[in-house]
């Protein structure tokens, strides 16, 4: 049951000190909507001395530190995170509604692995060099070396708040840079907790950075309009990715944004039927819907159309939606009732669009306390044209819709026929056609019999409006670093 706890105050963190912002923001639980606490929003004044402070630490001892004694840093807050887990896992959770399980399986474990990743990548890579034979017999030496880009602003979203937070923040800090992070005003607590754990470790003060607020009109515009500031790197809406691209145009600044998606999931009739049932289950309503990469578009090959719809159904309704430390549980709420309002339009346009409502389509009345979160039961459609706005828009709910096709370059298509390419998720048991049709279809990431299966090492992210930029692996490296090149003539 939600626990009614007095709401702490959640801080700033600026230059080595946690300080009171000029003004409080409610945190609310979507569970049951309880405060769960009241949070400093940053001025903008803060917001200025959070990038200068983080401008001062380069010239300090965070810029003499070489790449190993870095690395050893970044381990040692994967330590701290670990040693406070569980806390961890209550940020999460208070601030989401997520099931408990799902923040100790994925969300406070990956952020552990965020920072050892990036710490070994960042303390075992190599640079690049080459020699250039000269007509009069000398020879140039060509080498490459990293630099840090300097101040990195760091704005992670709500829907994997540590997550994605720290897979900004691995990377940034592994390489040099100094870091100011806005998280989600809807998700506050797991930054928070964080900045206690940077704190603990030691990191020289104004290295990292965390202020909270909104975005337009508030820390988030603030932040990307700092001149200090090198790079943003940005998870979240597309239209928020324009703005900030706006933002920071004038200064030219370096930019990787991981945007928003409408990926498909496209099933053959050769696939594995029930691990292809269980995989769209996963992908359409894994953490409530609300991933950039979830399927809100399903593709059926025409002759198993029936028996997966109703297979899907069977699935959908199943799911054990709940306190998230139920046992069992497998559905939270959404954030916030504003974003289940969004999805809810959705719920309607489907209504006046034509859809078939297969199952769900509303709100679960529990008779509780829930009755005052963000709640809405897993939706599937079918019977609308790939023209509808149910079909072509981001819902970023447990929803899908689902069509049936008759071939291969029908479905490729309709699959990429999408203002998004983010992610796509291909079921079938033929190897060479996964291969062919994997290579055709415009996304950053395919996944094949899989979903959200993750390798570190491999880049992520999308193209059109799902964003630009790679992270990951060596990309990662690459992007929070100013690459140069020596050359030396022999
Ligand atoms: O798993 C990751 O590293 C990642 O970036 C996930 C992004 C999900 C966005 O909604």
């Amino acid at each position: 049951m939600a626990t009614y706890q007095s709401a702490p105050d959640l801080p700033l963190y600026i230059d080595g000190q946690f300080v009171d912002g000029f003004r409080q923001f409610d945190n609310i639980s979507p569970v049951d909507g309880h405060l769960v606490s009241r949070v400093a929003e940053a001025s903008e004044a803060q917001v200025a001395a959070a990038v200068k402070a983080a401008q001062a630490a380069l010239s300090g001892p965070w810029g003499q530190l070489s790449v190993p004694a870095r690395a050893a840093l970044m381990h040692r807050v994967a330590d701290g995170i670990e040693a406070r887990f569980e806390e961890f896992v209550a940020a999460e959770v208070a601030d989401t509604g997520r099931p408990e399980n799902l923040a100790r399986t994925l969300d406070v474990p990956r952020a552990i692995a965020n920072f050892r990743t990036f710490a070994d990548l960042a303390a075992t890579s190599v640079s690049e060099c080459c020699e250039t034979p000269q007509a009069d017999g000398g020879l140039l030496f060509n080498y490459t070396v990293r630099k840090p880009l300097g101040v990195v602003a760091v704005i992670s979203p709500w829907n994997l708040p540590l997550l994605l937070l720290t897979w900004k923040l691995g990377p940034a800090l592994a390489m040099g840079n100094t870091v100011v992070c806005k998280p989600s005003e809807e998700t506050p607590s797991s930054a928070t907790l964080l900045a206690e754990v940077m704190h603990a470790v030691g990191l020289p003060a104004g290295v990292f950075n965390l202020i909270h607020g909104f975005g337009p009109g508030s820390a988030g515009e603030f932040l990307t309009r700092q001149p200090e500031i090198a790079a943003v790197s940005f998870t979240g809406e597309s239209r928020t990715g324009s703005a900030i691209m706006k933002a920071v145009a004038d200064g030219v600044k370096e930019v990787s944004f991981e945007l928003g998606g409408k990926n498909a999931a496209v099933v053959f009739a050769d696939a594995d039927f029930d691990a292809a049932v269980a995989g769209v289950a996963r992908s359409s309503f894994f953490n409530t819907g609300q991933v950039c990469l979830c399927s809100e578009r399903v593709y059926v090959e025409r002759p198993i159309f029936d028996r997966f719809v109703a297979a899907l159904k069977e699935r959908a309704e199943a799911l054990k939606i709940g306190y998230p430390n139920e046992a069992g549980v497998e559905l939270g709420p959404l954030v916030s009732q504003k974003h289940r309002d969004k999805v809810l339009s959705y719920f309607a346009l489907a209504r006046t669009e034509g859809a078939n409502l297969i199952t769900g389509g509303d709100v679960p009345l529990f008779g509780d306390a829930r009755d005052n979160g963000s709640w809405v039961r897993p939706t599937i459609w079918t019977g609308l044209g790939d023209d509808a706005r149910c079909v072509r828009e981001e819902i970023f709910g447990p929803v899908c819709h689902i069509a049936p096709f008759d071939d291969e370059e029908e479905v490729l298509a309709r699959v990429n026929d999408s203002q998004y390419g983010l992610a796509c998720a291909l079921w079938t048991s033929q190897v060479g056609r996964a291969h062919r049709l994997a290579r055709r279809v415009h996304t950053g990431i395919v996944w094949v019999n899989s979903w959200y299966a993750r390798d570190l090492r491999t880049p992520f992210g999308g193209s059109k409006l799902s964003g630009m930029g790679r992270e990951g692996g060596r990309h990662s490296l690459d992007f929070y670093s100013e690459i140069s090149n020596i050359c030396i003539k022999l």
